[in-house]
């Protein structure tokens, strides 16, 4: 149960190996932001979100959530923060076979520490329609219902920072734009900053700031 925070981004350059140096503009966003990240392939949006994550370290620059300093942070610290602080939808879902909807988003939940995680998981599951669901495996689920799984995992621990990464790729049209209601929804209840990476046109459409990184790749 993370306060969400302003996050601010300055000066951010992040280099994969020797080839490629991205270079990202400033950002200032109020915690509750909606963001879509936008721009062709290879342009750096998913290496932004596993900066804003703390999953990787830029080469400079300063990312700031409140008055975190991510950038400057231990990594025990960046750790934990990503822990409490933060959701993250990936396009693939990443949820474990082998166990149910309940058990892959108690999951997400006790890694945060936070107390009765089996409660906040099926609350998390009750509250995106998957209850009667919840203890199937991803195998008996569609792919929306596994998509649902995948966002009740990324906010039972009630982010203030909720990443999202192509959520919609592998949804037809209706789908996409009910699952990224479902998802603006659920960032504007928790109050959460929502930064969702997406190629769909329509769905960056239904959020109410774009960043369009076409001018960020290239050494
Ligand atoms: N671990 C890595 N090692 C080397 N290069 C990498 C690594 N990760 C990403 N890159 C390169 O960095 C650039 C940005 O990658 P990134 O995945 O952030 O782009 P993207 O905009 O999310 O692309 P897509 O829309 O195709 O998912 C690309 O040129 C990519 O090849």
């Amino acid at each position: 149960m993370d306060q969400p925070q302003a996050l601010t981004v300055s000066e951010l350059c992040v280099q994969h190996g020797r080839e490629v140096t991205l270079r990202y503009p400033d950002l200032h966003l109020p915690a509750g932001t909606q963001l879509a990240v936008t721009g062709p392939s290879g342009t750096g949006k998913t290496t932004l979100l596993h900066v804003l994550a703390g999953l990787l370290t830029p080469l400079s620059g300063q990312v700031q959530h409140g008055d975190f300093d991510l950038t400057r942070a231990s990594a025990p610290r960046r750790d934990q923060f990503r822990r409490r602080a933060v959701g993250y939808v990936f396009q693939d879902f990443h949820l474990m076979p082998g166990l149910t909807a309940q058990e892959n988003v108690e999951l997400g939940v006790r890694v945060t520490g936070l107390k009765r995680p089996g409660a906040l998981a099926e609350q998390a599951l009750t509250q995106l329609g998957l209850g009667h669901r919840r203890h199937h495996r991803p195998h008996q689920l569609s792919t929306g219902e596994r998509q649902r799984v995948a966002l009740a995992r990324a906010v039972a621990h009630r982010p203030g920072l909720l990443l999202a990464d192509e959520p919609t790729a592998h949804l037809d049209r209706d789908r996409a734009a009910s699952a990224a209601s479902l998802l603006l929804g659920t960032a504007a209840e928790l109050g959460a900053t929502l930064i969702l990476v997406t190629h769909d046109p329509q769905v960056a459409a239904l959020l109410p700031g774009r960043l369009d990184l076409t001018q960020v790749g290239g050494a």
